[in-house]
């Protein structure tokens, strides 16, 4: 994220929706320790700055109590409903990511173990079970139920993409007396949580929505991380280990490794700072030259004689310009194969130039998201459901709950996807890149 973006932002972005006054005591009051001075409690005066540099702070010249900050994620001491009369829903949609099942799993935990609501449905298959005939397959989440599933790649609610009415989508809420939907997903779910959100509103409902970041793009803005992002780095960064191996063992050896990551280059990034022994990564922030590129790669092999290039699939895209654009069935571009193509020119190159290489083409795809959590994801997935579900009771809505400088924070929706997370070329984590791969700041200049 770039500093100018955020210096753009003011208290009233950072504000979420609240249905309505929290005059129900909270049922956790007694598992705890003496509620009056329990640190447990948030303070609804409270809040996380959200610049975190002096410099950046004192730019705006605003007293301390007007700098913008988000409200603090965690347990309020009023709540919004009522427990035992409150009905929970739960949907994942998009593309899979490791954690989903652990925060399916967090929020029922902490919905009936901890706060005692009424029930929580589970819709099956992302918004496409909240369509009339969707509906039907809902299924019961009880703590008995979600037992185990934190060991479980993918989602035990199944998922999709593709857009549903959020008019019908509200109705089903409605006939299944839901008064809390939980949506876990990327920014496209996020944006049908907010539409289903301002469509209860709209009807005077008072039904809360509460988004759980998740994605292995780590594409969601005013959020250190989405869940499941470090293990899915943490997955290719196996599969550059093996390319590396691959290249290193053989004269003028090349590893091509393509991971995900359709407009954001974190995977890329954090996969190949993992590895520690990467030539080259390739980002969509960053403007590909193939000339450029490939007249560093023949200096990489002069110098150690092999080579590991990592490549991000939306890098590169400039490449494609000219050629049809096709879309998902949730509007997301398909993307040109940028791993393909590279490929197919460095060993054209290679051969032009005399050069007999041996090209070692990696892509490991669906494997780095459908694995289970790793330890760390699985602590924050936990940690998002508790947040999420605190959030929830306490009345929020078009809300979703992430982590903002290390604090549980609550950020609305629509700050949410109104950006896109991306590596800032400018930035010190590409500039990291840099210095542990010594490629070029620009192709071009090369
Ligand atoms: N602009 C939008 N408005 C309303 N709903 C949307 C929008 N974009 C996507 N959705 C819906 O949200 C769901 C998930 O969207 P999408 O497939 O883009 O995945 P995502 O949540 O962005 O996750 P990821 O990118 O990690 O796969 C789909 O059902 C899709 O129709
Ligand atoms: O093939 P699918 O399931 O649409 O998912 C592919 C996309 O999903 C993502 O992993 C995001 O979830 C992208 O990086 C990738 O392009
Ligand atoms: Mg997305």
């Amino acid at each position: 994220m770039h500093t100018g973006d955020q210096l753009c932002l003011t208290a009233a972005d950072l504000t979420v929706r609240t249905l309505g006054p929290a005059t129900v005591p909270s049922p956790l009051d007694g598992s705890l320790l003496d509620p009056r001075d329990s640190v447990h409690y948030v303070a609804e005066t409270d809040r996380v700055l959200l610049d975190d540099t002096l410099d950046m702070a004192v730019r705006r010249g605003l007293p301390t109590r007007e700098l913008p900050a988000f409200e603090p994620g965690g347990p309020r001491s009023r709540l919004f409903f009522d427990p035992p009369r409150t009905r929970v829903g739960v949907v994942t949609c998009g593309g899979l990511c490791p954690g989903l099942n652990n925060v399916i799993r967090g929020l029922v935990l902490e919905a009936c173990g901890h706060y005692g609501v009424a029930s929580v449905t589970g819709f099956r298959n992302g918004y496409r079970g909240l369509n009339r005939a969707g509906a039907a397959d809902a299924v019961e989440l009880t703590p008995a139920a979600v037992r185990g599933l934190n060991d479980q790649g993918g989602t035990v609610l199944g998922t999709s993409r593709g857009g549903q009415d959020p008019a019908e989508m509200v109705d089903t809420l409605v006939a299944r007396g839901i008064d809390v939907l939980f949506v876990i997903g990327g920014d496209g779910t996020l944006r049908g949580g907010q539409d289903i959100a301002d469509e209860a509103t709209r009807r005077g409902l008072p039904i809360a929505v509460v988004g759980i970041p998740k994605t292995i793009d780590n594409d969601i803005p005013w959020i250190d991380a989405s869940f499941g992002f470090q293990t899915a780095f943490g997955r290719a960064a196996e599969s550059i280990r093996a390319a590396h191996t691959e290249a290193r063992s053989t004269p003028n050896g090349v590893g091509l490794i393509k991971l995900m990551g359709r407009h954001s280059g974190f995977i890329a990034a954090y996969a190949s700072l993992a590895s520690e022994d990467v030539d080259v990564v390739l980002v969509p922030e960053v403007p590909l030259d193939l000339d450029g590129l490939l007249a560093h790669l023949d200096r990489v092999l002069d110098r150690q004689g092999h080579a590991v290039v990592v490549v991000a699939e939306g890098a590169g895209q400039e490449l494609f310009a000219g050629q049809p654009q096709d879309r998902d069935a949730s509007g997301n571009l398909r993307l040109g194969d940028v791993g393909a193509l590279l490929r197919d020119r460095i060993t054209a190159a290679a051969r032009d130039g005399g050069r007999d290489i041996s090209l070692r083409y990696v892509d490991p795809g669906y494997a780095i998201r459908s694995v289970p959590a790793n330890p760390f994801d699985s602590v924050y997935c936990q940690r998002l459901a508790q947040a999420a579900v605190h959030a929830a009771m306490a009345g929020r809505t078009a809300t979703v709950v992430g982590r903002w400088h290390g604090r549980f924070v609550h950020v609305p929706i629509a700050l949410a996807t109104a950006s896109r997370n991306q590596v800032d070329p400018q930035g010190d984590l590409w500039l990291s890149v840099l210095e542990a791969t010594g490629q070029p700041f620009t192709w071009s200049a090369y």
